[in-house]
């Protein structure tokens, strides 16, 4: 078995529509008098949010929590375990969660229904990636980077089998047995 991985978005784009979001966030949230946070979902968010945390300016805390829906390889578990939970209050505060990829939808619908609860002043959600046609469940994104077809991708964060998280694209995934 071959594994390849074939560039779909390259660094550049990335950067390019990292700064766009940059803009539209700090403009929804620059003129609130709430605090801000920003939540990295563990592992696949780590550079993502690190990227758009430099291009928001507003003061912002970051915190992250770590959820776990794939075991291995390319089929959820069918079972979202929450393996580290925020160290922060969200209480009162704008909260924007930050996510690599958005496939079925379950992750993140944990995630809301876990910090709804919290009352923040407000709960968004910023994806760089969306994948809606494998949507299982119905959820409002706020941010959109890119909509992708159903591919499964690597890179920039995202894993196959926790590797290819460094490359600084994102890369379809092809396997030739
Ligand atoms: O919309 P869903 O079908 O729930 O899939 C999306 C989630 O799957 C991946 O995380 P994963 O559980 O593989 O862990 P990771 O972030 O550590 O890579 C990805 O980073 C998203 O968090
Ligand atoms: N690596 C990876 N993880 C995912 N989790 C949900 N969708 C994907 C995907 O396309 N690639
Ligand atoms: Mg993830």
């Amino acid at each position: 078995m071959q594994i390849f991985i074939k560039s779909i978005i390259s660094k550049d784009e990335l950067q390019k529509k990292i700064n766009e979001l940059g803009v539209m966030i700090t403009n929804r949230y620059k003129n609130s008098k709430n605090h801000m946070i920003l939540i990295g979902l563990l592992r696949g968010s780590f550079i993502f949010i690190a990227d758009l945390c430099r291009v928001i300016h507003v003061h912002h805390e970051i915190d992250f929590m770590t959820i776990s829906s794939y075991d291995s390889g390319m089929k959820p578990s069918g079972d979202v375990k929450i393996l580290k939970d925020l160290e922060c209050d969200v209480l009162n505060k704008h909260v924007l969660i930050v996510e690599d990829i958005i496939d079925s939808g379950q992750t993140l619908s944990k995630v809301l229904e876990i910090l709804s609860i919290r009352n923040p002043k407000s709960l968004s959600v910023c994806t760089l990636l969306d994948k809606p046609e494998r949507r299982e469940v119905n959820i409002k994104v706020d941010y959109v980077g890119f909509s992708i077809p159903d591919y499964f991708v690597v890179g920039y964060g995202i894993d196959y089998i926790q590797s290819y998280r460094y490359l600084p694209y994102i890369g379809k995934v092809i396997i030739k047995k």
